[in-house]
């Protein structure tokens, strides 16, 4: 939904302050977003970690990025002081996406209204935590090859990234729990993105992994496993190239807008974000089966069809809900350093 633009004779500024690593800082803070928010009367200033947040702004709306006991306790620290400034997102709703059974779990328990025949769920997925676990029949009784091994941890760094294809179970052996065993689904080789910023939500298509044929799955002198890192980032995969001169990523069909909104909704209202996306695959064998695999806080905004608007619209609403541009104004006054 597009926010009202602010009456012609507003001349009032709105302080965003963002706390970002330099990588995401590099990637979103784009001059097109910085000059689409001016001039709707909005700043987007760094925020510097190492120094005290009430020592910086006023802002009227702090967005963040970054992680660690130091960086929490700075922002309880300025929601005590300022409480109606709103922090986007709380900490602690962040911290279940950083476990990727935790971040999986909210999408089995959403209530959401059917959609004609789409449904949605996760993989069948266990959770490992020592490689004992690994060579346990009755764990892995639950699930079918192939698997797709993802570490526990989804806290941004490399490491969380670092996936691996398992064929058969000669792959398990070289994988390091803790790690979770999802069931790798065929899914055409394309993965639908969901961007949620507030109540905004746009879908987009990308490659994901190609098919795992039942050919390569008999072929038990091939590799156990895989390894790969960040295909979804990879709009250009090689190691498929074959694959995808098949594979038309523009006749792929979105699914239909009102079934991604009430998921996108939905997953908004149980995790208590508004920035992150999720990643959605179409099980190939199931009809309009669809499977949540992944989901992101903060993602790469930029990538997002029309970005600079999305975000300036949702910071405009962020600093005219109630209390946030009251708190920001009686700041200003007592300083008078802003801008
Ligand atoms: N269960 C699955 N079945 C089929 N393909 C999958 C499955 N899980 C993941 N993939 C593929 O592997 C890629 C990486 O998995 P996932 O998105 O969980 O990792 P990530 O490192 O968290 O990615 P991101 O960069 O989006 O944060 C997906 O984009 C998709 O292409
Ligand atoms: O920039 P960051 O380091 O936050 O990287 C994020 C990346 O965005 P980028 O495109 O800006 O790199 C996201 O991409 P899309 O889902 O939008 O494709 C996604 O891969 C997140 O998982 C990453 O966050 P992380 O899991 O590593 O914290
Ligand atoms: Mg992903
Ligand atoms: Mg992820």
């Amino acid at each position: 939904m597009a926010a009202a633009e602010p009456p012609s004779g507003d001349r009032r500024r709105y302080l965003i302050g963002y706390a970002l690593a330099p990588k995401k800082q590099q990637s979103f803070i784009q001059p097109s977003l910085l000059s689409r928010a001016a001039a709707r009367g909005i700043d987007l200033v760094p925020v510097d970690p190492e120094r005290p947040l009430p020592d910086q702004g006023p802002f009227h709306l702090l967005i963040h990025k970054l992680y660690g006991d130091d960086w929490r306790a700075q922002l309880d620290a300025f929601s005590a002081l300022h409480p109606s400034v709103p922090v986007v997102d709380p900490p602690h709703a962040i911290d279940r996406l950083h476990n990727r059974i935790s971040m999986l779990q909210v999408v089995s328990e959403l209530d959401v209204p059917l959609h004609g025949d789409h449904t949605f769920g996760i993989p069948s997925q266990v959770v490992v935590y020592d490689a004992a676990a690994l060579s346990d029949s009755g764990l892995l009784a639950a699930l079918r090859f192939p698997l797709i091994a993802k570490p526990l941890v989804a806290d941004g760094t490399a490491k969380s990234h670092k996936m691996s294809l398992v064929y058969h179970c000669e792959g398990l052996r070289k994988l390091r729990p803790p790690l979770v065993l999802q069931e790798f689904v065929n899914h055409g080789g394309v993965i639908f993105k969901v961007y949620v910023v507030g109540d905004h939500v746009t879908c987009v298509k990308r490659r994901s992994l190609p098919d795992v044929s039942k050919d390569i799955l008999e072929d038990t002198s091939a590799e156990g496993s895989v390894s790969f890192s960040q295909v979804s980032n990879l709009p250009t995969e090689r190691t498929a190239k074959e694959y995808y001169e098949d594979m038309r990523l523009e006749d792929a069909i979105i699914p239909p807008t009102a079934f991604i909104n009430e998921i996108a909704g939905g997953l908004r209202r149980a995790l208590g974000l508004q920035l992150f996306n999720f990643d959605m695959i179409r099980d190939v064998c199931a009809g309009d089966r669809y499977l949540v695999i992944d989901i992101n806080y903060f993602p790469g905004y930029a990538k997002m069809p029309g970005y600079e608007t999305v975000l300036t619209d949702f910071f405009w609403e962020m600093v005219h809900e109630d209390g946030a541009a009251q708190e920001g104004e009686e700041k200003e006054n007592n300083h008078a350093v802003v801008k």
